[in-house]
Order: structure tokens, then sequence, then C-alpha cells
């Protein structure tokens, strides 16, 4: 069974309470989620590989660690998992970027798909799936499985706020696929929207309502 991991740095939950509040507009919005992405992925990449490579200071020669040439790609699950790719590529400038179109249908809750494209050697790297939200989980789980049908090994799944239901159906599905969160909420309402959680991430983060 895969892990979660909730991110409780204080700096990650405070900024998460202003991206809640309902009333915090689009711009500040979206400034916030990309902060605590980028804080978020700070934290996800703690495991990344070292190596020794010789430098020389101003002093003397000397052997010091770099990351390792590890490939990372992020997939944002569009629409609202771009508001958090900036900041994940400010701390990994060279990671790849896939796309994956996926929206929730509103009345059956079914992921229904619209686009899919990804870095073309996805079976070598190390993906992040990215999303603000985890509701009822068929989004994320879609996903997760086009990625895998495209030949992807190696899969994160980071979202900013989950609903116990989602964490369960992402865990059954991909069993291999570790869950990143910055919160765990109590519940899905009779919409599907996760409770407290933040309303629609994607309409929040765009302005679309
Ligand atoms: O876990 P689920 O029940 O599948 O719900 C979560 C999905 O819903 C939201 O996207 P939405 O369908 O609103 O699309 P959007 O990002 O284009 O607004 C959210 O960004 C997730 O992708
Ligand atoms: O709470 C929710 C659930 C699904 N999608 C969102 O944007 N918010
Ligand atoms: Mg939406």
């Amino acid at each position: 069974m895969s892990k979660v991991y909730v991110f409780d740095h204080p700096l990650i939950q405070h900024k998460l309470t202003y991206i809640r509040d309902k009333n915090t507009g689009t711009k500040q919005f979206r400034e916030l989620v990309e902060e605590v992405a980028m804080l978020m992925a700070y934290e996800i990449t703690r495991d990344l590989p070292l190596e020794e490579i010789t430098v020389e200071t101003p002093i003397m020669e000397a052997k010091m660690n770099v990351i390792a040439g590890k490939k990372l790609g992020v997939v944002p699950i569009l629409r609202a998992g771009l508001g958090m790719v900036d900041g994940i590529l400010n701390l990994i400038p060279n990671a790849k970027v896939g796309h994956i179109g996926l929206y929730r249908d509103p009345e059956t809750l079914q992921p229904v798909e619209y686009y899919c494209k990804l870095p073309t050697d996805v079976e070598e790297r190390d993906l992040i799936a990215v999303d603000p939200m985890l509701a009822t989980g068929g989004s994320a789980a879609a996903a997760i499985g086009f990625m895998k049908q495209r030949g992807a090994k190696s899969i994160k799944l980071m979202c900013l706020i989950a609903a116990p239901e989602g964490i369960k159906v992402v865990q059954e599905a991909h069993p291999d696929v570790d869950i990143y969160v910055a919160a765990v909420d109590e519940c899905l309402n009779d919409h599907g929207y996760i409770t407290p959680g933040l309303g629609d991430a994607g309409d929040r983060l765009f302005g679309t309502k």
C-alpha cells in the first residue's frame, strides 16, 4: 500500500489557510498556490540522490555534492494543476512538463479525458502528478492510469487538499503511488466538493466563476 505524507510545515499551513479563505481574490489565490507548490516541491525532493564532483573554491580543490542527473517530470492535471507548475519549476527548472486534460462531470462526478501529452522518455523519468484537489479520486486515478499506459514507472501524486475518500480510491487503484498533501480534510459534501476545502480550484485560479 502506498504512503500518504502530510506536509505540516508552518509556512505551508499558513498559506493554505489564506488559499481556503473565500475572500482571497484570483491574483492572491494564484500566487499562494504557486508558493505552496514550491514549498511542497522542496519537501518532496528530499530524497533526490546526490553525487560528488570536484570544485575549486578560491582556497582549494574540494569534493562536494550536486544532484545526480535524475530525470524528473511534472504532470499537471488540467486545468487546476497548472497553478502548481511554475512554483515547482522555480526549484527544478530542468524538469519536463507533461499535461493531462481531465474534467469532472458535475452530474456523474466521473472524469472526462480531453488531452494527454507526456515527455517521450516518460518511462525513464520520476514523475510528479499535480492537482490542487483530490476529491473522489476519480481524476487522479484516471490521470495516473494514463501515465502508466504510456509507460510511466515512477509516479508521485502531489495535491494541496485531499479528502479521505479520494486517498482511498487512489491507493486502491495505484498502490505504488505515494501521495503528498498539505492537508487531509473531513469529507466530501453532496456535490463531491471537499469540506471544508477551498471551493472550485480551477474557477478560483482562472476567475471563471
Ligand atoms: O477527485 P475528483 O472527484 O475527480 O475531483 C478533483 C478534480 O476536480 C477538479 O477539476 P475540475 O473537474 O473542476 O476541472 P478544472 O480543473 O478544469 O476546473 C480538480 O482540480 C481535480 O482535477
Ligand atoms: O472540492 C473540490 C472538489 C473537486 N474539485 C474542486 O476544485 N474542488
Ligand atoms: Mg474545476
